[in-house]
Parts: C-alpha cells; structure tokens; sequence
C-alpha cells in the first residue's frame, strides 16, 4: 500500500508498526538520524561558515575543515534526532507519522538507539573541538541539549515548545559562523540566526495543520491542537515570513552593523525580499482558508524559500 508524503511530492509506503517494514539496519540507522533535516541543517551551515569568512574578510577553510566541519555537525545533528526518537519511541507509536520509526517499531533495539546516540555526540563534538576549538563543540552541545532535554519533553506540555525548537533550529548556524573564525557578537551571525528562527514558523505551523489530527490524538501541545481554526498558526507563519525577510534584508544591506548602500546591497536585498513573496502569499491564502492544501503549499515553499535566501545572502557576502 502506498500514500502521499506530507508536501505531496512522492509515494511513501504506508507506515507499519511492525518488525518486518524495513529489514535494512543501515536504513534504520540513517532514518535514525533525520536525514532531511540534517542535510538542511549542514546547507545552513556551509552558508553560515561562508557568509562568517566573506563578511569578516577572514582566510577560506581548507578542504580538511571543510569535511571535518560538515561531518562533525553532521554527526551532533544526527544524534540530536536520534536521542529525539529514543526518548519518543513510545509516543511516536500513537502517530502513523512516526510509527514505523527504527525505535518506535522496535526494529532497533534501545542499547543500540542509545549506543548510536552516544557515539555521533561524542564524535562530532570532539571533532569539532579538535578542528576548531571550543566554540563551535560548544554551541553544538547546547543546541543538542536544548533539543533533547528542553524541546523534547517540552512537546506535551506547551505549544511554546516551537519558539524552543525553533531556537535549536537556528543555533548550527553558528556552528559554521564560529568554526569558520567569526564571534558570536557580530551583526551578520545574528541576522543568519534571525532567518533560520524565523523561517521555522511557516515550516512548521503547515506541518502542524497538516498533522493537526495525529498531533492531538498523541497527546501533543501545538498551536494547531490548542488552536484548532489554524488563525494563530497562519498568523505566527505570517510574522515568521516578515522576520525572515527582514533578516535576510538586514544581513544584506548591514552586514557589519552600519547600512552599505551599494548596487549589490540593494538588488540582493530586493531579491530576498522577492524569494520571501511566495511564502508569504502562501501563508496569506493560509490564513485566509485554513485547509490541508493551502498548508502544504505553504510547507513546500517553505523548503524552496530557505535555501534561496540562504544563496542570495551568500553571494552578497562573497562579492558576486
Ligand atoms: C520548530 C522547529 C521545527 C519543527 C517542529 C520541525 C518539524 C518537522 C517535522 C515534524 C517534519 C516531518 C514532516 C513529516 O513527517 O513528513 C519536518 C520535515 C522537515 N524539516 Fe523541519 N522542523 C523544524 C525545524 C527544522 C529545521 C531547523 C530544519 C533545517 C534547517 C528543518 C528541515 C526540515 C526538512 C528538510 C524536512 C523534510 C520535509 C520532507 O518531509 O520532505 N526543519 N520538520
Ligand atoms: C547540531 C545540532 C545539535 C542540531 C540539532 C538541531 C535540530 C535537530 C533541530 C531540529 C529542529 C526541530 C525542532 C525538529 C523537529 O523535531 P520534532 O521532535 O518535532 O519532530 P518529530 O515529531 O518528527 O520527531
């Protein structure tokens, strides 16, 4: 049997809660980890170590930090999603979302869960501490413990629970910012930070909607279960987009601080402004007319939107 996956794009197998859904370990291991979530995580953070060199005129990295930087958060990234499904491996039972999951199917046992968990902490942090120093291994530590022991049980208590999530969210931009030699005191770090915590409410407000049902049914807090005509979860999805616009807006005209009114900050700016436009239309129709597909709309532009700014404010940093 097969169905639609959530932005609609593809047919996934319908998900089993069984032992025999899925008999390869290394597919286990890797959807273990939240693969697409980790991928956009490391695109955000190759934009942030850029985005640090270009707007501080530091020296590049070399091909080895590169690979260390990009494995390292990989790693912390990875286990973060890993320790999020060994501790929900019970709840994510009730969610034919989260049921054929490695923990939640019982297809991976706890000690390897656990095992593996450890293992990509413990790695990708001393990795990055070995490379980098302390700030980027540190930085990492925290978001990882923010999403695990804050976020995490967080989700059954308080819709507030995405604001912290989005805050774990945007911390790997400073991964990159601080391993690539820029501090945590500066304009252009920020505003990265700024796009990212911002861009999370569109993304997840549609996810929310869309799993509204499955959300409530598992006993989780979200603003579409304590809110249920979706008017707050289309309003924070609409302020999210203009804090994300503005951001990126920011980072383009005032990198350091100070406004640069150039030919370059201008039109980048425009062109942020101009990628923003169709998530925000789409959280508009959202708004307007609550209901699965204005959501996933919403959803899919959401994942086109981010990686564009994220491009655009790079070439600005980089001169082009
Ligand atoms: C408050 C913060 C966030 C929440 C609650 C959240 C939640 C989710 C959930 C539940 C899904 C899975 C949807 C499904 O099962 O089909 C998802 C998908 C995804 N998320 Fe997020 N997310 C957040 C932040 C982020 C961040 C920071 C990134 C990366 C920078 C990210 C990137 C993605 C990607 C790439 C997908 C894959 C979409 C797909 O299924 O194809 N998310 N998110
Ligand atoms: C470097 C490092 C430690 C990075 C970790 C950052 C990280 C994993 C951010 C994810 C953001 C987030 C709240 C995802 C949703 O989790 P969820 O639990 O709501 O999703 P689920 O319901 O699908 O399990």
């Amino acid at each position: 049997m097969v169905a639609t996956d959530i932005i609609g794009m593809t047919d996934v197998p319908e998900p089993v809660a069984s032992t025999k859904a899925d008999p390869s370990v290394f597919r286990d291991v890797v959807e273990l980890t939240k693969p697409r979530i980790v991928t956009m995580i490391l695109v955000t953070t190759v934009a942030s170590a850029w985005i640090a060199v270009a707007s501080q005129s530091l020296p590049g990295l070399s091909a080895l930090q590169w690979l260390v930087l990009l494995v390292g958060t990989g790693l912390v990234a990875g286990s973060a999603g890993a320790a999020n499904q060994v501790w929900e491996r019970v709840i994510d039972t009730l969610m034919p979302r989260t049921a054929s999951r490695p923990m939640a199917s019982k297809r991976m046992s706890l000690v390897t869960g656990v095992g593996l968990t450890a293992s990509g902490l413990l790695v990708g942090t001393s990795m990055l501490a070995w490379m980098f120093g302390g700030t980027p291994a540190i930085v990492g530590l925290a978001t990882w413990i923010l999403y695990v022991l804050v976020y995490t049980p967080m989700k059954r208590r308080t819709a507030w629970n995405t604001t912290v999530g989005a805050i774990a969210g945007a911390l790997p931009v400073f991964m990159g910012y601080t391993a690539a030699g820029g501090t945590l005191d500066q304009v252009a770090g920020w505003m990265l930070f700024g796009i990212l915590a911002a861009w999370q409410y569109p993304h997840f407000m549609a996810i929310a909607w869309l799993y509204r049902r499955q959300y409530g049914e598992a006993g989780f807090c979200m603003t579409t279960t304590v809110e249920p005509t979706g008017r707050h979860a289309a309003w924070q999805s609409i302020w999210g987009t203009l804090a994300m616009a503005a951001s990126g807006v920011v980072l383009c005209v005032a990198p350091a601080g100070q406004p640069i009114w150039t030919l370059a900050s201008a039109i980048t700016a425009v062109l942020v402004v101009a990628t923003c436009w169709p998530l925000m239309k789409a959280a508009w129709t959202f708004r307007r007319d609550p209901q699965d597909a204005t959501a996933r709309k919403m959803l899919r532009w959401s994942l086109v939107v981010l990686p564009v700014v994220l491009l655009v404010t790079t070439l600005r940093m980089i001169g082009l």
